[in-house]
């Protein structure tokens, strides 16, 4: 999605609303250093990170070059330079189910200072957004979550889920196929340049997943700031396969108790191809003089315990709501998927915000792709026509979006109402995804 970011002005009615309350709403513009810097400090410290290094603060404004950044400042405080709530967002791809990835948009830095709070500026920011989301021409609005209360009322709902995988040392006995190429220690510079490519084709495997901006992956990498403890306890493997051609690699620590064996943990691994998988899965969890590997952000659907000849080794916690998803356009996200079953659905859309609500035909032929089109008519002759037809929220048309939650279990829990029989089951057959979805990274 091609888009100037700082092409358009920032949202009016966000102005006018925070201007009644003497406040300034502001598109920053990152090479102006002064003000990136005074925002990225608010940024922090509206997430309790410590102050940035300079070194990280460098980092910082790198990324948020690429970004289009706002903040809102207060003239009457003792620094009126540092914003009182900040909140950046990007047009990005979003993977969805049969491998195409749809424009999306995707929030973050939501942050109000604690002086402020609770007299409407994130709504005013979170409005704003849809409304950049929608300029934009992006077909899903998305975020990850510090707390799932607040995004709701804004039409988000959890999409895809992600866990902490713990896998216990002693029990792990691989009988997973052996993969043909090989794994290897590389230093995390020289796979920078090949970082890339391998990361957007992990991506466009699974739904869910976003695509990949470089200072995160300088991040992961430990390259944004390479002389601290962290990012030299770091260690990076690549998969190669039988070729020589990198398919994969992760990035991992040991944590170290004196004397103790340690645990070896990662929340990044990228692999392009099912061997990659399994070969750096093998990898991590056959590591000697250490008690487990525990992997963060992974999937509630991992292969890992088909692995090990017991799977019990393998255990799951923290199982949370992680990707967000806001539909903006009901016709170009739909369209945008593949789907597991053929059939005709009508889906009545309430958008209490008033962006994607209405009515939608959706026909998905034999190969799972869909044709959607805005109808006019009301439900009561769709039910008359024996049409299969559901209504639902945009929060939920959010939720079944990837595949990740059944349309049957939000029916069961009446978020969804099935107008004409057989609908339900329908939705269900269609929306359900072949990989689960899931979200590797925070953004
Ligand atoms: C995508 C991301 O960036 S996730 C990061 C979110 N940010 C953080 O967690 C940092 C710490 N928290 C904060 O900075 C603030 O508390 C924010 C940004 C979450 C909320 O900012 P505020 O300006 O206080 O919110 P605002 O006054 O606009 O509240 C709007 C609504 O959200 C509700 N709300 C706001 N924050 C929360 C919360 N943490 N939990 C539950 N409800 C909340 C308010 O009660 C209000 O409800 P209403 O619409 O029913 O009246």
């Amino acid at each position: 999605m091609s888009f100037d970011l700082q092409g358009f002005p920032a949202d009016s009615e966000a102005l006018a609303s925070l201007a009644a309350r003497g406040l300034d709403y502001r598109l920053v513009d990152p090479r102006n250093a002064a003000a990136a810097a005074a925002w990225v400090e608010a940024d922090f410290r509206g997430f309790h990170h410590a102050r940035p290094k300079q070194i990280e603060l460098d980092h910082e404004l790198g990324v948020i070059a690429d970004r289009r950044v706002h903040g809102v400042y207060d003239s009457t405080i003792v620094d009126p330079a540092i914003p009182v709530a900040t909140v950046s967002s990007w047009p990005t791809g979003l993977s969805v189910p049969g491998g195409r990835s749809v424009d999306a948009w995707a929030v973050s830095s939501v942050t109000v200072s604690p002086t402020h709070r609770r007299r409407g500026i994130a709504r005013a920011l979170m409005l704003a957004e849809l409304q950049n989301a929608r300029a934009a021409g992006a077909a899903l609005a998305m975020l990850t979550a510090t707390e799932a209360t607040i995004y709701g009322r804004y039409g988000y709902a959890p999409a895809a889920r992600s866990a902490t995988v713990f896998v216990d040392r002693r029990r792990v006995h691989w009988v997973g196929p052996d993969a043909p190429g090989r794994v290897q220690f590389v230093d995390a510079a020289s796979i920078r340049e090949a970082a890339p490519a391998i990361a957007r084709r992990a991506v466009a495997r699974t739904p869910g997943e976003i695509d990949r901006w470089p200072g995160l992956l300088d991040r992961v990498l430990g390259l944004h700031d390479a002389d601290s403890g962290r990012s030299r306890a770091r260690r990076v493997v690549r998969y190669d396969d039988e070729r020589g051609q990198a398919q994969g690699f992760a990035v991992f620590h040991v944590s170290r108790e004196p004397n103790e064996p340690g645990v070896a943990e990662f929340d990044f691994l990228a692999a392009a191809t099912d061997d990659a998988e399994r070969a750096l899965w093998r990898f991590l969890v056959e590591q000697d003089f250490v008690s487990g590997t525990r992997g963060l952000l992974r999937s509630v659907d991992e292969p890992l315990p088909w692995l090990l000849e017991d799977p019990r080794a393998v255990s799951f916690s923290d199982v949370v709501d992680h990707l967000w998803l806001r539909v903006i356009d009901p016709v170009t996200a739909l369209t945008a998927r593949r789907y597991s079953a053929p059939g005709r659905l009508e889906i009545e859309v309430d958008d209490p915000i008033g962006i994607a609500g209405g009515r939608f035909e959706l026909v998905v032929d034999e190969a799972g792709r869909a044709e959607v089109t805005a109808l006019e008519h009301t439900d009561a002759a769709a039910s008359a026509k024996g049409v299969r037809s559901i209504r639902l929220g945009v929060r939920e048309l959010g939720a079944i979006y990837l595949g990740g939650v059944h349309p049957s279990v939000l029916a069961r829990a009446g978020r969804i109402t099935e107008l004409a029989p057989g609908s339900i089951a329908a939705a269900d057959a269609m929306f359900a995804a072949q990989r689960a979805p899931h979200l590797s990274i925070w953004f």
